[in-house]
């Protein structure tokens, strides 16, 4: 039995050890749907050099001025995709959108804002010049060097012109998390004497799935300990990550722990001094984590909003860590006295007053209440010897799933 922060800090700290070796590198379209895992800067700055906004004429400002109705003598021709020759003294020349300026050149004017004198070009009638005109300067987006993108960015096609701009061809990214869940339990055979529905399964898909979070879902609806063993090869084999419920407390028919340890797998943890989900217990098989939740869906819920939720996110590279402490502060509204040698975590509902959050208690049977979930918005921690006060100020860790 480990305490609760401690069952935390040693999933933190198998995050550590797994999240390096779950880099791949990929091309920018291929990326997309993926989690960056490095920080991009700019190696160039954007546009990478001073670049006509316009089709029409380059020219200097001061010699256009003087020029006046008479104009410049119009000089050459720049598209994109050339380098041009500097700008001769005392004329104008043609440009195309894209186009670099001409060393010299400090304006442009659009085509269609323009007189043609005789091979001469003027500024339309009414129509004034000033130094930048139409003119990209280069590094105006970025400069080089500049950060572009944060690592847990997560790919989108937004970030596809960006990243080829820069010359990538491929970018580091995390791989896609698969996770398998798989319920157990006799009573959710078809043919079951007594039959239950199974909950589980559904409502941690519903919870864990996400663009960057493959799941599979199964149900080993049997006594058979041969059976669950064969199941839990099939989702071990196919998953980065396994959530398994039921189980796994000490009915003659809770097989998932000593199958797990006769399939090789040790324990990270067994048992947290937490209520409700006392029974959680996390094993390693190979390099695939396994958490083995309670059955009873309430429980179930609770550990995969603590333990499964801030787990997957991290290791998805799209958290720096795991955020599973980080609850909206606010006033409670109930008082409340934990256990002496388990922190509790009790449901709780949020109210805004206009000035801060008021938390009030939501009725629970136990930890097979699934109703006291849709009326909670989130968990609230009362520690091992602690109690809580009305109008104390308190945290509540508020339900969430993977988002995207
Ligand atoms: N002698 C003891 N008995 C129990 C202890 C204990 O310490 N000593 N702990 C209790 C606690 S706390 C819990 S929680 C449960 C956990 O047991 P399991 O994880 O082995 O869960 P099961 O026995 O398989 O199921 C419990 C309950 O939940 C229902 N269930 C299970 N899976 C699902 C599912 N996928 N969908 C819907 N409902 C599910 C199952 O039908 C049972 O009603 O053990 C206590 N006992
Ligand atoms: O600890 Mo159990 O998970 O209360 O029901």
């Amino acid at each position: 039995m480990v305490a609760y922060d401690t069952a935390q800090a040693l999933l933190t700290a198998t995050l550590h050890d797994l999240l390096p070796e779950r880099v791949e590198s990929l091309a920018p379209l291929q990326a997309c749907g993926h989690v960056l895992a490095e920080g991009v800067q700019a190696r160039t700055p954007r546009p990478d050099a001073d670049i006509s906004a316009m089709d029409g004429y380059a020219f200097r400002v001061g010699e256009m001025e003087q020029a006046g109705a008479l104009g410049l003598p119009v000089q050459g021709y720049v598209a994109a995709g050339t380098r041009p020759e500097p700008l001769a003294p005392g004329v104008a020349c043609e440009i195309l959108t894209g186009a670099r300026i001409p060393q010299g050149a400090d304006a442009v004017v659009a085509r269609e804002r323009t007189a043609r004198v005789g091979d001469h070009i003027a500024l339309a009638e009414g129509v004034g010049a000033r130094t930048g005109m139409n003119i990209r300067w280069a590094g105006e987006e970025f400069a080089a060097g500049q950060c572009l993108l944060e690592p847990g960015t997560v790919l989108d096609w937004r970030h596809v012109p960006l990243l080829l701009d820069q010359g990538r061809t491929a970018v580091q990214v995390y791989s896609p998390l698969r996770v398998s869940v798989l319920a157990n339990g006799a009573e959710f055979a078809c043919q079951a004497e007594d039959g239950r529905t199974e909950l589980n399964t559904h409502m941690l898909e519903a919870m864990l799935r996400s663009a960057t979070v493959q799941i599979t879902r199964q149900t080993s609806a049997s006594d058979s300990a041969d059976e669950l063993e064969q199941a839990l090869r099939h989702c071990v084999e196919q998953a980065d990550v396994v959530v398994t419920t039921g189980g796994i407390s000490v009915g003659q028919t809770d097989h998932v722990l000593p199958v797990l340890q006769r399939m090789g797998a040790t324990c990270l943890f067994r048992r947290v001094s937490m209520r409700p989900g006392k029974p959680m217990t996390v094993m390693k098989l190979g390099r695939t984590v396994v958490f083995c939740l309670p059955g009873n869906p309430g429980a179930a819920a609770l550990c995969a909003q603590l333990f499964v939720v801030p787990f997957l996110v991290a290791l998805s590279g799209r958290a720096p860590a795991m955020q599973a402490s980080i609850p909206v502060m606010g006033i409670s509204q109930f008082a409340y006295r934990s256990l002496p040698d388990a922190t509790c975590f009790l449901p709780v509902s949020a109210e805004w007053d206009g000035e801060q959050a008021r938390f009030s208690l939501v009725p629970s049977v136990g930890a097979s209440d699934i109703q006291c979930l849709t009326r909670a918005g989130g968990i609230m921690r009362v520690d091992a010897g602690h109690a809580v006060q009305v109008g104390d100020r308190v945290g509540m860790l508020a339900f969430s799933g993977l988002g995207l």
